[in-house]
């Protein structure tokens, strides 16, 4: 398949940014799909895979958001034996980053480049509150504009609804329920994209990604393949890609299905995706207020009142204790990077 790039979003800004770097020997790209130290990218001439330049691995080694992720635009460098490096993450407009297990709290980023996120949550089984709310965070936090997608819409009778239930927990947020199975909503998530923008889904494994996504694309794209050669040695394929580019233009990157995200809110993500307890605590009496027995506190006096429930006000206290623990965390980390110097950076190329 032949693809201009700029049908994925390749624009002004990012030609600038190409330019600085251009050679001879190098060319843009869009990563498709990112494995440990190889990705597969496309190019203006088809799809290649590329191995990571010395360059990117340095980074990489002292901070893994920095490794190329589904959506990254790359600067590709074609060596004269045939390989292909990827010297270059060109920078993000927006990414979708989680905290890792690891104690350091280093991030890693599941998407970048995307311009809406879509958290996808089933109607069937039960929708989780809580897991909404958290990826809902984490959307508003990677900078893309979010939206709120319900699947499985065909397994109740009142779709509207549950949106309305659920757009509770998302102020802000457009709700949109979607059947796959009954063709409902899927050209309205379509919109989504059109002139080229790049829609990113986020969702546990199960919501029904795979799925919209072939609808999406109009054909059965995400299905893994798992192609083994005759001899049963095992070379390993997969047709599996997390960016599917769109026929007439646009983009839609599944994420992995997720168990379970942890957040690292480094700017206002928890705070918008709680813009409604944001908003009372910003009236409350004491600028510290706890909102436990504080007296003046809108907090509180919401929750007597039964416009914010005791259930969404402890989901914003547990997110809002986990992010202050990480970045207690992650402070640690910093300092101990800066008492051991980084090697001398080397050239890009
Ligand atoms: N009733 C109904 N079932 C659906 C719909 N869309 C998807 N499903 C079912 O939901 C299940 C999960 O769908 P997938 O698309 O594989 O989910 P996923 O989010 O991609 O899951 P992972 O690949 O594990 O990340 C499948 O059994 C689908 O048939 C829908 O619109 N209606
Ligand atoms: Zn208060």
């Amino acid at each position: 398949m032949s693809y201009h790039l700029s049908q994925l979003g390749w624009d002004d800004r990012l030609v600038s940014e190409f330019r600085r770097f251009d050679r001879p020997d190098s060319a843009p790209g869009r990563v498709l799909r990112a494995d440990r130290g190889v990705c597969t990218v496309l190019t203006g001439s088809g799809v290649t895979r590329a191995t990571l330049g010395g360059a990117v691995m340095i980074e990489a080694a002292r901070d893994p958001a920095a490794l190329p992720s589904a959506g990254d635009w790359v600067v590709l460098r074609h060596w004269p034996d045939r390989r292909t490096t990827l010297e270059l993450v060109l920078p993000r407009t927006t990414m979708l980053i989680r905290r890792t297990a690891d104690k350091d709290s280093s991030g890693q980023v599941l998407a970048a480049n995307m311009d809406v996120v879509a958290v996808v949550e089933p109607i069937h089984p039960e929708p989780d509150d809580a897991r909404v709310e958290r990826l809902l965070a984490l959307a508003w936090e990677s900078g893309a504009d979010p939206l709120l997608v319900l699947t499985k819409s065909d397994t109740t009778r009142d779709p509207a609804a549950v949106a309305r239930q659920l757009g509770a927990l998302a102020p802000g947020v457009p709700v949109l329920p979607v059947s796959v199975r009954q063709g409902r909503g899927v050209d309205e998530l379509r919109s989504y994209f059109t002139k080229n923008r790049t829609l990113a889904l986020l969702g546990r494994s199960g919501a029904g990604k795979s799925t919209l996504v072939n609808a999406l694309a109009g054909t059965s794209v995400m299905p893994v393949q798992e192609i083994r050669d005759a001899d049963g040695k095992g070379r390993h394929t997969t047709a599996y890609r997390n960016l599917v580019p769109i026929p007439g233009g646009g983009a839609v990157i599944d994420t992995p299905g997720i168990r379970g995200v942890g957040l690292l809110d480094t700017g206002d993500g928890l705070a918008r995706a709680f813009a409604d307890v944001t908003d009372l605590a910003s009236r409350c009496r004491f600028d510290d207020c706890a909102h436990e027995t504080e007296p003046g506190c809108a907090v509180q006096a919401a929750v007597a009142d039964g416009s914010l429930t005791a259930r969404r006000l402890a989901s914003w206290r547990k997110l809002h204790h986990e992010v202050e623990v990480e970045s207690g965390r992650k402070s640690a980390r910093l300092s101990r990077q800066r008492r051991s110097p980084a090697p001398p950076s080397s050239s890009r190329f």
